[in-house]
């Protein structure tokens, strides 16, 4: 099983990382990791051996804020692996993000069972119009069902749409427009569909999870709680890593 875990910034690569330290090991790389130069990009790789678990390589890769940094980042290690004949069975989008109130409060965690990207269109006069009433393109992944139903049950996430956005919601306006438009929203971040529209690109199953760090509304940067997102975040891959590790992506059912 490969694996390519995707997150924007290094603080949220290495809370996942966490999930995979060796407790007995006393210098600051466990046993079986290392640093990965493809074109492109950096990856942290965890090689888990054959008698710990089902022997399993997890890429990690911080790939930058925003959907195109993500795509861009995401499709060059994804490539990387097909050259080289290691290709990537699934791909996982990680990291913080806004939690629509009352259904994702600070401090939960989010699994996409659909990840959408919400502001890719047009202003029309009639409102908003997703490229996909304009004849173009996709708005929505779709992440395997029976693999959300499992992590969702050995994490406690809560299921839902994950909102991928180019601009961080600042008001409640805003907020209150998102939800109109995407009543299953749970979650909102940026990145999700860039690595979601990578993975399709290269026929790989994806995953979304968020830690949320904050609410969806009005700004207060002051009041995002990123250090308990990203212990909620290492936790979450504890749980998460057996179960997709135990995953027979030849054998999904969607
Ligand atoms: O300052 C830090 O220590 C720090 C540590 C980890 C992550 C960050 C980030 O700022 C990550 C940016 C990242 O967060 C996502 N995010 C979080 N909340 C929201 C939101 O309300 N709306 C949209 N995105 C959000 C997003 O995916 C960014 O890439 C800082």
């Amino acid at each position: 099983m490969r694996v390519l875990v995707t997150t924007a910034v290094p603080a949220e690569r290495d809370a996942v990382a966490a999930a995979f330290a060796d407790p007995a090991a006393t210098g600051p790389a466990a046993p079986g990791t290392a640093e990965r130069t493809v074109p492109g990009v950096v990856l942290h790789r965890r090689a888990l051996p054959a008698d710990h678990r089902p022997a399993a390589v997890w890429d990690l890769l911080a790939g930058g804020v925003g959907p195109a940094a993500a795509a861009a980042s995401t499709a060059a290690a994804l490539t990387a692996g097909a050259l080289a004949g290691e290709p990537y069975d699934v791909v996982v989008s990680a990291g913080i993000g806004g939690g629509f109130a009352p259904g994702a409060p600070l401090g939960s965690l989010v699994l996409a069972d659909a990840i959408t990207v919400a502001d890719l269109g047009a202003e029309t006069p009639d409102g908003f119009a997703p490229v996909t009433e304009l004849g173009f393109g996709t708005v929505t992944h779709r992440p395997p069902e029976s693999l959300v139903r499992e992590i969702a049950a050995a994490t406690g996430a809560l299921t839902g749409t994950v909102l991928t956005v180019s601009t961080v919601t600042g008001g409640a306006e805003r907020a209150a427009e998102l939800r109109l438009r995407h009543p299953r929203a749970l979650a909102e971040a940026m990145e999700g569909f860039g690595v979601a529209e990578a993975a399709a690109a290269h026929g790989a199953p994806v995953l979304e999870i968020r830690a949320v760090s904050n609410p969806v509304g009005p700004r207060d940067r002051a009041a995002w709680r990123i250090g308990d997102a990203l212990a909620a975040l290492t936790a979450a891959f504890g749980k998460l890593a057996p179960v997709l590790e135990s995953w027979n992506p030849h054998d999904r059912t969607h």
